[in-house]
């Protein structure tokens, strides 16, 4: 069940980060740790900084999601502050990919691929068979706690048609508005991995376990 759930770090409480990772690391199976540069989106949020103290305490694997400009800039300081998974924007990929995929593998690290709601899969036509993560948004980048965009569900079944057909390896990652009223839909629809964030899992409650307690009832609860 853990393996089902990543959680969104820039979500957190950051007055209380130590406690919060220690308790996250026995319910959920990874981190999602979204960096932005205020250019590609219009926000700042995490840092190769606080990946590398991420990592002290994290007994998971990070998911470094870039939504910046140059993402060939943060790829080695990500790296080196100890990401274990990369996740790339489609849209600011074009002319690099391949580049950038050689370099991850070379790293030694899993690639990721993200696209946007208004990026259709044939964008990555190309290299969908090189990652091992991909991250399909359904909302628009930038901010937690958006509506869900529905449009997204057709686009999740065809990862996954895509995947059986090809024989591709990738998990399905869902990021944006996951929770109660979505779990059924996107488990159904292919999603592998769901990334929680304030509406799924730090919203449910003030005290975390208890949050995360919830999170796991309403998740077992919408599958039936
Ligand atoms: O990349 C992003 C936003 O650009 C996400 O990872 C958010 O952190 C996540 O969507 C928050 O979760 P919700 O508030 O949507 O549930
Ligand atoms: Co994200």
């Amino acid at each position: 069940m853990k393996e089902k759930f990543a959680v969104s770090l820039m979500c957190m409480d950051f007055l209380k980060v130590g406690e919060q990772l220690n308790i996250l690391n026995d319910w959920v199976g990874m981190y999602h740790v979204d960096i932005m540069d205020g250019h590609y989106c219009k926000n700042i949020t995490l840092s190769p900084d606080l990946v590398k103290s991420f990592k002290k305490v994290s007994k998971l694997p990070l998911d470094v999601h870039l939504m910046t400009t140059n993402p060939e800039d943060w790829i080695d300081p990500v790296a080196e502050a100890g990401a274990d998974i990369i996740s790339l924007h489609a849209e600011t990929i074009n002319g690099q990919a391949f580049r950038l995929y050689n370099r991850i593998e070379e790293l030694g690290l899993k690639a990721g691929l993200v696209l946007n709601p208004a990026t259709p899969l044939s964008e990555a036509a190309h290299y969908l068979n090189r990652i091992d993560l991909l991250t399909i948004m359904t909302v628009d980048v930038g901010f937690a706690g958006q509506p869900f965009i529905e449009e997204m569900l057709d686009k999740i079944r065809e990862a996954k048609r895509i995947r059986e057909e090809k024989g591709y390896h990738y998990q399905i990652q869902i990021d944006g508005s996951c929770k109660a009223s979505t779990f059924k839909k996107l488990t159904e629809a292919g999603a592998d991995i769901l990334i929680l964030g304030s509406s799924g899992l730090f919203g449910l409650d003030k005290d975390l376990k208890t949050a995360c307690a919830k999170m796991t009832e309403s998740y077992k609860a919408a599958l039936g």
